[in-house]
């Protein structure tokens, strides 16, 4: 027997003032479109945007349903939207942020399992990593390398190549 260890290193920086003017750009349209979601039952708005290997920018926002698990989160939206307006153009960075009335928003928050894998399937597509920035309305700031570290294990599209 044998024991193995998965680890990844990410970036944590204090506030968004000690980022790149670019990767600034991005968090700030992450935390703006937050306004634009559709979460009228949980009151969570989620804002995603994502700076293309063409230098276009592009967000997203999760749309919720009354019939709950139809929601959409906003980075599977914005995958979408990334697939159709700009079809082979690799996703560079993906800042994902929040907002909420009745919750603090000075803190990061990452993306739930189902966007983990869709964000893996994308680059797996593109042939890219997708950097991604992490955070609140406020506050910390992560930066992971590539959606791959957020789901070890994956199933993948490997698996059904003959
Ligand atoms: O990373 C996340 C986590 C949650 N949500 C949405 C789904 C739902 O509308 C609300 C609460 O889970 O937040 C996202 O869009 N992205
Ligand atoms: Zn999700």
């Amino acid at each position: 027997m044998e024991k193995k260890q998965i680890a990844f290193t990410y970036e944590l920086y204090t506030n968004s003032e000690e980022l790149t003017p670019q990767d600034q750009n991005l968090l700030n349209q992450a935390r703006r479109v937050t306004e634009q979601a559709y979460a009228p039952y949980s009151q969570f708005h989620v804002g995603a945007a994502a700076l293309l290997a063409n230098g276009e920018l592009i967000t997203g926002t999760n749309q919720e349903n009354a019939a709950y698990p139809v929601t959409i989160c906003a980075e599977r939206v914005l995958l979408g939207i990334a697939a159709m307006l700009h079809p082979d153009t690799p996703i560079e960075t993906l800042a994902i942020s929040f907002s909420s009335e009745h919750r603090d928003a000075a803190h990061p928050i990452s993306p739930c399992g189902m966007c983990r894998q869709a964000l893996l399937e994308y680059e797996g597509r593109m042939q890219q990593p997708i950097r991604i920035i992490l955070s609140g309305q406020s506050g910390q700031v992560y930066i992971i390398e590539t959606a791959k570290q957020l789901l070890p294990f994956a199933f993948t599209s490997s698996e059904l190549k003959d």
